[in-house]
């Protein structure tokens, strides 16, 4: 591989049309890979050149885009989400960070079931612009031209394919589109205002943030810069819905700032990625209901109370017990709902539909179904049984708590934590009841 003029990396197989031959492409520079019903050519040097992205793919990030084929299912799906009334149809999708294209092409030959779907691929990187029509020409998917459909084949899925190589944030200031996936390497912060500029009503924001280390606290400083928000040391115990909340508070920033507000969706931490999924609604009154979601969470450092207030207290019964502790604060971030019921209702019908997919994605959605009924904040139930004995079968505890009369559920944050709407005191009488703990 060389480098062009431009400063990116180009095959020497190159031919007229700007497209890698399939004999080279099939050399030492790339690699076939299948995932799902695709083939695409990827890089094949990645892991042997450590910052040499072009034409990334990471096979572990199959489940994330798994999840991205039902989010879109779920959004062009008659009962979910009806894209924007004054736009006419197909809906417009964005990969804006697509790489080798292989979300955009499982997009069309699996998300779409017969639906009118423009789908746009784009990447700044010129070589994985090329990679991407060769990955189109491959799936047998012809690349249209803005505004036309006339290089459709009859017998192609109903959907038209767009490939870019432009600079996300240009794109997306440039064009409206129905549906928007990003997923850069690390942090969505820095596109988080492109992406909302143009957003429509209804319109649906896909976001994958790999900047973990961030969005879980560990380097705090990072997490300030980016999030504007504080952590605390009790916020470890459910640091990873802290992250989604912190990345969704953003995103409802972002979207005021441009007289929009949003609505979550789906929220998924899985491998190494998060990934929340959001509605926009247009207009100040939304942004201002999104912006009052915002708010610092405060917990108890000594019994474990957490919650969620404008005005720094918990709702612990430490005080009156006489043994008052200072809140520890943290945040601000999204303190709304994580989910929507009906859209994770239709994400769930497009995995059952969907041969292709990892067979945790179907067990997933249908835990996020249960975390949508129940509410913020996970307990970690052996910390809650940390003197006195084991802890009791989780999902013997969920249900015990539901008999009582309480939202319960268990999460797919942390397989050792229950969501309940009881108090923590509450909760340890339930597990003093099953376990038989003083
Ligand atoms: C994490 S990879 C995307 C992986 C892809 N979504 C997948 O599932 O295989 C990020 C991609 O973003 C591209 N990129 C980096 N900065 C960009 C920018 N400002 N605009 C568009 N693409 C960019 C990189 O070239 C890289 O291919």
């Amino acid at each position: 591989m060389k480098r062009s003029s431009d400063g990116h990396n180009k095959d020497s197989s190159m031919n007229e049309a700007g497209c890698i031959d399939e004999a080279v492409s099939q050399q030492a520079a790339h690699v076939t890979r299948m995932e799902g019903s695709a083939s695409c050519y990827v890089n094949a040097a990645l892991q042997a050149t450590p910052g040499d992205h072009s034409g990334f793919f990471n096979p572990k990030m199959k489940l994330n885009r798994d999840l991205t084929i039902c989010t879109l299912g779920a959004a062009v799906s008659q009962r979910a989400l009806r894209f924007s009334d004054e736009r006419l149809p197909p809906p417009q999708c964005l990969d804006a960070f697509a790489a080798s294209g292989i979300l955009g092409i499982r997009w069309a030959l699996e998300a779409a079931r017969g639906a009118e779907l423009v789908i746009a691929i784009n990447d700044a990187d010129h070589y994985c612009s090329e990679l991407m029509m060769q990955n189109c020409a491959l799936n047998g998917l012809p690349v249209g031209k803005p505004g036309t459909q006339d290089s459709l084949k009859a017998d192609a899925p109903q959907v038209e394919m767009h490939v870019s190589c432009r600079r996300a944030d240009a794109l997306l200031h440039e064009q409206c589109f129905d549906f928007i996936h990003l997923d850069p390497f690390g942090s969505c912060v820095p596109h988080l205002d492109s992406a909302v500029a143009q957003a429509p009503h209804k319109g649906v924001i896909s976001l994958t943030a790999t900047d973990t280390s961030a969005l879980f606290g560990i380097y705090p400083d990072v997490t300030y810069r980016l999030y504007g928000a504080r952590t605390s040391a009790s916020q470890r115990e459910y640091f990873r819905e802290v992250g989604a909340r912190l990345l969704l508070a953003a995103v409802a920033r972002a979207a005021a700032r441009h007289g929009r507000g949003v609505t979550p969706l789906l929220a998924v931490n899985a491998e190494h990625f998060l990934q929340v999924v959001v509605r926009v609604s247009k207009g100040a009154r939304a942004a201002d209901a999104s912006l009052k979601q915002i708010m610092p969470l405060h917990s108890c450092p000594a019994c474990g109370e957490r919650g969620f207030a404008a005005t720094g207290s918990v709702p612990c019964s430490c005080a009156t017990s006489g043994a008052p502790s200072a809140p520890e604060t943290a945040g601000p971030m999204w303190s709304g709902s994580l989910y929507d019921s009906d859209f994770l209702k239709d994400a769930a019908e497009a995995a059952s539909t969907t041969k292709t997919l990892n067979k945790q994605v179907a067990p997933l959605l249908a835990r996020l179904q249960e975390e949508a009924a129940a509410p913020a904040l996970y307990y970690n139930v052996p910390k809650l049984c940390e003197t006195g004995g084991g802890p009791p079968k989780l999902d013997t505890l969920v249900s015990v708590l539901r008999a009582k009369g309480y939202l319960a559920s268990r999460t797919h944050f942390d397989p050792r934590s229950i969501r309940c709407s009881a108090s923590l005191l509450q909760i340890k009488e339930a597990i003093a009841s099953i376990t038989g703990q003083a």
